[in-house]
């Protein structure tokens, strides 16, 4: 089993440096591919209540013969839910689902700023985090906007902030916001989903020199970056792969030539938080 590296957070928990990301593994063959990849080592799922899959995420855990201590689960709060009891009812929603007393992470979905609500949804997160609900709190897709609002209107820092982070859009400026912050960066879409710069040139000529895939260099960039990713994969083998990253390290140049394939359009869904919605 690979064994992975792991983050210290502001609030003293702990993030391994990959985890699994769980976007449409649904139903039975959704947690046998959960828990294939329990089997490789990943010991962080990412699921969320719009993935609707949040009893699977409980059944794969259960059922691997990894202790739930071991496992890390993160969920998110759907933009519907912002409201305070709605957002407190969200997080207890999630807890009977995974059949868990405790979520370990938990972050707000989106900003959604038409509903401008998501200070509510973090002044539930800071309440339910001192009720033991939930170990460590953050957010998703928020711009430095965004993340000041809730650090001035509760004096608590989210510990992580995950967004889309790929070679066509490598968030130089929100990295730099989060690092700033003392924010652990995560990365959604680490491999551009649909749309992997596999064949791009910095990522292959990487790969060969360092004997490594595509998909290995680009996780390997988002560490030297900084950032945590959570590769999907339905795959046993590539589910190895994308944790197998721990033996070689990018040259400088390499980073830079990578991050050199950002494009102004890098996004994957013009998902941009000022102005996508999603409930
Ligand atoms: N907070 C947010 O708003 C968002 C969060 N997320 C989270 O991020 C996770 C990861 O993002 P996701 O959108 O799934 O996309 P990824 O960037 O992880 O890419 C997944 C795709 O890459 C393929 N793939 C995986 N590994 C390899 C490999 N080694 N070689 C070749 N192809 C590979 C997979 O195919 P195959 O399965 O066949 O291997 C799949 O088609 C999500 O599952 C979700 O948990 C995602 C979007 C938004
Ligand atoms: O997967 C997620 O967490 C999402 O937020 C997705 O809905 C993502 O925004 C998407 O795939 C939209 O097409």
């Amino acid at each position: 089993m690979i064994a992975v590296d792991s983050y210290e957070l502001n609030d003293g928990n702990s993030l391994p440096a990959v985890g699994f990301g769980t976007v449409s593994l649904r139903g039975d063959d959704g947690v046998a591919v959960m828990r294939t990849a329990l089997e490789s080592g990943y010991r962080l799922l990412d699921s969320a209540v719009n993935y609707e899959n949040e009893e699977e995420v409980g059944q794969a855990v259960r059922t691997s013969g990894v202790p739930r201590e071991d496992v890390l689960i993160t969920t998110k709060i759907p933009g519907r839910h912002h409201e305070y009891s709605s957002a407190v009812e969200s997080v207890e929603g999630s807890l009977r689902r995974i059949g868990s007393e405790y979520l370990d992470l938990c972050l707000i979905h989106w900003p959604n700023p038409s509903v401008g609500r998501y200070l509510e949804a973090w002044r539930a997160l800071v309440d339910l985090r001192e009720r033991g609900l939930v170990r460590s709190i953050g957010v998703s897709n928020f711009t430095a906007q965004h993340l000041r609002a809730v650090i001035d209107d509760t004096g608590v820092t989210p510990a992580v902030n995950q967004i889309e982070l790929h070679p066509y859009f490598p968030q130089a400026a929100m990295r730099e916001v989060d690092a700033g912050l003392g924010i652990q960066t995560q990365s959604w879409s680490p491999l551009g989903k649909n749309s992997a710069p596999f064949g791009e040139r910095p990522v292959s000529e990487a790969a060969a020199a360092h004997g490594a895939t595509p998909a290995q260099v680009i996780l390997r960039w988002q560490l030297q970056l900084g950032a945590l990713p959570i590769p999907k994969s339905s795959d046993a083998r590539r589910q190895r792969e994308n944790l197998d990253v721990f033996g070689f390290e990018l040259t400088d140049a390499e980073v830079a030539a990578i991050s050199g394939l950002a494009r102004d359009d890098g996004r994957l869904f013009g998902g941009d938080p000022d102005v996508h919605e999603e409930m």
